[in-house]
């Protein structure tokens, strides 16, 4: 397999501000790589900067093996950008829109292509509704129909999700994997973390324009594998001395992290001996929310160049 994309020290500095402090990473052909972080850690500089939308201040970007501003339109091909902004011409149909773009490829006659990015983003009734009439979810279906009519190998999504309802959800990923299992690399950032948990099998967690995390999903799971009890006292309960040091309340409802199942029956009868009664109570696995949450209240650590 080769590399898809590959980002080498990268620092990208506005006024006042790095965006981006020396990133690197390399995605493989054919993975589903998904980029987390929380609001303003440089996603979407890092993809501006892939897309040559955006010139680093120092470091190197390729796609396919090809500089991104050096080989500017070369890279450009070989990308599909889905941006966070919806952006259209308002005065064109769906259809036209899509022929227009294709056109901005060198695609002359793409209407099949175009059909089946219309039927598989459910948009075939649409396909002669003028822009401005589309509902936003309709219009963000078209943005990502316009980053795929010429095909590309490398389809970034930043935030396709952001705010659409479930159906369009579905419909979207169930493309998106086809694509991905026909060879397509994705590269996908998410504020939805069971999203990034389903979808994705590696993923990089950006915090303050630096990698603290790089990893396969599972293995990011498996670091901070556990359960997580909550529960909830009947009025009145006051939590044990020795069980509260390591408790969390959050309005009314107590969390401990516990990392075996066999720790459970003596915080249990801890409870009982004190007389405490439980009203609810919860145990749940570890999803990538926790690990978000745990990664993003460690300091950053200096972490080794990863290869896919
Ligand atoms: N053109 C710009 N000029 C100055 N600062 C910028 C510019 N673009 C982004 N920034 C700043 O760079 C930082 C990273 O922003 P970026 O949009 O990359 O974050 P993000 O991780 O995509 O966030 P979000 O999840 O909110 O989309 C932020 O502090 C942002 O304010």
């Amino acid at each position: 397999m080769g590399i898809a994309v590959s980002v080498q020290h990268v620092v990208k500095d506005f006024p006042g501000l790095r965006a981006l402090d020396g990133v690197s990473l390399d995605i493989a052909e054919g993975e589903f790589f998904g980029l987390l972080g929380p609001n303003g850690a440089g996603k979407t500089t890092l993809i501006s900067c892939l897309a040559g939308l955006a010139r680093p201040t120092s470091g190197q970007l390729t796609v396919l093996g090809r500089d991104v501003q050096a080989d500017y339109r070369a890279t450009r091909r070989c990308l599909g950008v889905v941006p966070q902004e919806l952006v259209f011409d308002p005065f064109f149909t769906v259809r036209e829109t899509l022929r227009f773009q294709s056109g901005y490829y060198g695609i002359v006659s793409n209407d099949d292509w175009i059909d089946e990015i219309l039927t598989q983003l459910d948009l075939t009734d649409k396909a002669d509704t003028n822009m401005r009439r589309l509902s936003g979810g309709m219009k963000r279906r078209v943005l990502v129909a316009q980053a795929l009519v010429h095909r590309p190998p490398v389809i970034i999504l930043d935030e396709p999700t952001a705010g659409v309802d479930v159906e369009l959800r579905q419909t979207l990923w169930r493309f998106i994997r086809r694509l991905n299992r026909e060879g397509h690399t994705v590269v996908l950032t998410t504020h939805y973390l069971e999203e990034a948990q389903t979808l994705c099998s590696r993923i990089a967690m950006l915090k303050q324009g630096r990698i603290v995390a790089l990893d396969s999903t599972r293995n990011l799971l498996a670091r901070f594998a556990g359960r997580t009890l909550s529960f909830r006292l009947e009025e009145g309960g006051r939590l044990p001395e020795a069980l509260a040091g390591r408790a969390v309340l959050n309005d009314g409802l107590w969390s401990m992290r516990l990392t075996g199942i066999d720790e459970l029956e003596p915080i249990l009868s801890g409870l009982r001996t004190a007389g405490c009664r439980i009203e609810d109570m919860q145990l749940t696995q570890t999803d990538l929310e926790d690990v978000f949450i745990g990664l993003m209240h460690e300091e950053a650590p200096h972490l080794p160049e990863s290869v896919p």
